[in-house]
């Protein structure tokens, strides 16, 4: 059947080929301090967190969400494969080899720590500090820059856009804004206070732009295509970049609640700045789930969905999820880039051959239909995959 950019999950689809690992029945637990009065009024995940009301059934997952898992024993973490930017972008200091060590990652984890990436450390601060002071305005301050229901931009929980009533709901709040290119922002969903977030913000979108542009070439190199912006031609014809930053409150029921279900990115690449401190993104590799180690100053960088059909699926765009600490609120602040409303994404003619043969059919990029895959734990890739 072919696939069509006009989405709609239908309420009764029969299940999905493929579904992520996750447990979808529900059940009802209670954060300390309940207070049920403010639950009947309020119901967005900052406000749960601030004043400790029940938790909405809609949070919470019935299983364990590591059902083979013995609960005392953390998970391993992940080696990730860490890769030098400054050894890809200089020629003189073995460019083929962190070239080839890249591939090599890209094809197997889908994602790699990113070091030496030429971010100052202290603008990594700057970005996580004006987003927790951003966090610590008054709720009527926070809710100036809201998202609208149906919009991607701005403050708030993502849309549902599944009417699938078993969705379990991911515990975070956000902040989303596009960054580039520069006309398409919506300042009206900037926030001005703390009075240096929109400054903080621009500095460091304008570096992660420089990042991702020269990431992405080298990415074309490793797989030796010609023309080394083939990859990047999809973003800079009408493509965009967004900042999503996300809140993770804590949580005492750690294996009941996710911070984000089980997913790959809908993007053409994402780099994950996490939080310093606490822990919480995992990979799922081998059909394994390990934690993410935190490395100081570095990026994770994310193979996702549009790049592993453009590559013919060379590149894997790696399952992750976001687990939530008993005690520590914990932000991470995702970039993100994606390909023109409607652009055709398939694999590059150079990268099909008689020994590699097309993976997956075309498809028109639509972001709606891409929020659709993940609340329904579904995979654009699945979809198409020939
Ligand atoms: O919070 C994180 O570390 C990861 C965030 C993430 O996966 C996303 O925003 O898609
Ligand atoms: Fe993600």
């Amino acid at each position: 059947m072919p696939y069509t950019s006009g989405f709609v999950i239908h309420p009764f689809a029969p299940l999905p080929e493929f579904q992520l690992p996750l447990a979808v029945h529900i059940v009802h637990l209670s954060f300390p301090n309940t207070s049920s009065a403010i639950a009947k009024t309020m119901d967005s995940v900052h406000e749960i967190a601030i004043t400790g009301q029940n938790l909405p059934a809609k949070y919470i997952y019935t299983d364990s969400i590591n059902p083979s898992q013995d609960p005392s024993i953390p998970l391993p973490l992940l080696e990730i494969p860490v890769i030098d930017f400054n050894r890809l972008a200089t020629p003189s200091i073995g460019t083929g080899e962190e070239l080839e060590r890249l591939r090599s990652a890209l094809s197997s984890y889908g994602c790699v720590m990113v070091t030496n990436h030429r971010v100052a450390s202290s603008l990594m601060d700057r970005v996580r500090l004006v987003f927790k002071q951003f966090l610590a305005l008054p709720m009527e301050e926070r809710l100036k820059w809201q998202k609208e229901v149906d919009g991607f931009d701005g403050y708030g929980s993502d849309m549902i856009v599944t009417k699938d009533v078993a969705v379990v709901h991911d515990f975070t709040a956000r902040l989303r804004l596009i960054t580039w290119p520069e006309d398409r922002r919506q300042m009206k969903y900037w926030p001005e206070k703390p009075h240096d977030f929109r400054e903080v913000l621009d500095e460091y979108s304008s570096k992660l732009r420089v990042l991702h542009d020269a990431t992405l070439k080298a990415m074309a190199r490793s797989l030796n295509l010609e023309d080394d912006s083939t990859f990047l031609k999809v973003i800079r014809e009408g493509g965009t970049i967004s900042s999503r930053f996300n809140f993770y409150p804590p949580c005492p029921t750690p294996d009941r609640v996710l911070g984000l279900k089980p997913h790959s990115d809908g993007t053409v690449i994402t780099f994950v700045l996490q939080d310093r401190e606490v822990e919480g993104l995992q990979v799922l590799k081998d059909e394994q789930w390990f934690r993410v180690p935190i490395v100081a100053d570095g990026l994770v960088l994310n193979v996702g969905d549009q790049l592993e059909i453009m590559s013919n699926g060379e590149f894997k765009s790696p399952i992750h999820r976001v687990v939530l600490n008993p005690k520590k609120e914990r932000i991470s602040m995702a970039t993100l880039s994606f390909p023109q409303e409607g652009k055709q994404i398939e694999p590059f003619e150079g990268l099909v051959s008689r020994e590699r043969p097309r993976l997956y059919r075309q498809v028109k990029y639509n972001g709606v239909a891409q929020l659709g895959y993940y609340q329904s734990g579904k995979r654009v890739t699945d979809e198409v995959r020939i």
